[in-house]
């Protein structure tokens, strides 16, 4: 008897469409778009099906239960106020969401009242004028938002930074506090809460995702340690439970084999080395299961 698969949405163009991709292929998924302008394809193996979208949809296909899991960004979540649930954040394609103007212009949020400001996140952006007390009128765009000040569309914009080069190049800067931190998420759909099939297969993605995720944040370490140095090198590399020790053919000598933060690795060996170890090496995760 053959089991419907679960539905995935899949950010089809943008920031967050390549590492999308990346991500669930390292989880073992086959996501593949042949020709590159496919907008579906089966993976059969792992009884998943991945729909190709556009970014600021996914959330509005998972919202409606047309989906079940979907990645989009956080930001593209608040703003299109579909009732899809955040399952995992995804560490990529961090950006901020600030006002900005002229250096000139307004420089608190009070001074946008009566002002018009352009924006591709009207929901977003509206609501959180809406609670500051603060009126403008919204100008609503689809994308390089920033030209539209000095085309004289409107008075000040509100987008995503990432380096701030695009500001930058418009002679613009922020002001106020940020609107909201963003990043990719694993997003699901209500319905899928109530289908014990859909929820089970869900469960299995974020286990994958996690494993991958988790892996990238660390790597291996193994090194050869002397006896009287084994206590100091353990404590820089305590590992998840505690490091492998195993005895080496030299007496007196061991092998340690533990998982270390992949940030801060270069110190940790050059740490182990002061401490006695010799022979350090790091080697990189694949996947996980934590
Ligand atoms: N320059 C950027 N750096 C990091 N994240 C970004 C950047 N631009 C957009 N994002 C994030 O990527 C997600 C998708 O944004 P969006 O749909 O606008 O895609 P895009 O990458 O801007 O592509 P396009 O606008 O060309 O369709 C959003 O969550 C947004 O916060
Ligand atoms: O701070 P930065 O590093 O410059 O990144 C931010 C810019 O990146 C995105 O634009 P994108 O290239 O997606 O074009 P768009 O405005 O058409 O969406 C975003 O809308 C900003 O314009
Ligand atoms: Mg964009």
């Amino acid at each position: 008897m053959s089991v419907t698969p679960l539905r995935v949405a899949v950010p089809n163009k943008g920031s967050l469409s390549e590492a999308a991709f990346k991500l669930l292929t390292d989880a073992g998924y086959l996501v593949h778009r042949g020709n590159g302008r496919e907008l579906q394809c089966n993976d059969p193996e792992n009884n998943m099906k991945f729909f190709f979208q556009r970014p600021r949809d996914i959330a509005v296909y998972v919202g409606s239960g047309a989906l079940d899991v979907g990645v989009t960004g956080l930001d593209l979540l608040l703003d299109s106020g579909a009732p899809a649930s955040e399952v995992l954040r995804l560490g990529f394609s961090r950006s901020r969401f600030h006002f900005a103007a002229r250096p000139a212009g307004p420089r608190r949020l009070a001074d946008l009242s009566g002002l018009s400001v352009a924006t591709s996140y009207p929901t977003l952006v509206g609501k959180y004028l809406a609670e500051a007390g603060v009126s403008v009128s919204l100008v609503k765009l689809d994308g390089a938002v920033e030209n539209a000040i000095s085309l004289g569309l409107a008075d000040a914009i509100a987008d995503v930074v990432e380096t701030g080069t695009s500001l930058q190049n418009c002679g613009l800067v922020t002001f106020g506090e940020p609107l909201m931190e963003s990043e990719a998420v694993l997003i699901r759909s209500e319905a899928s809460r109530k289908s014990e099939r859909a929820a089970g297969a869900i469960d299995a993605l974020v286990q994958r995702l996690e494993g991958v995720l988790t892996a990238r944040r660390y790597v291996m370490v193994e090194y050869d340690c002397p006896a009287e140095a084994l206590d100091a090198a353990c404590s820089l590399t305590p590992g998840i439970e505690g490091p492998t020790v195993s005895p080496l053919a030299r007496e007196g000598w061991m092998a340690v084999r533990a998982m270390v933060p992949r940030a801060g690795v270069q110190r940790t060996m050059d740490d182990l080395k002061r401490a006695g170890a010799r022979a350090i090496l790091v080697t990189p995760l694949e996947a996980c299961r934590m």
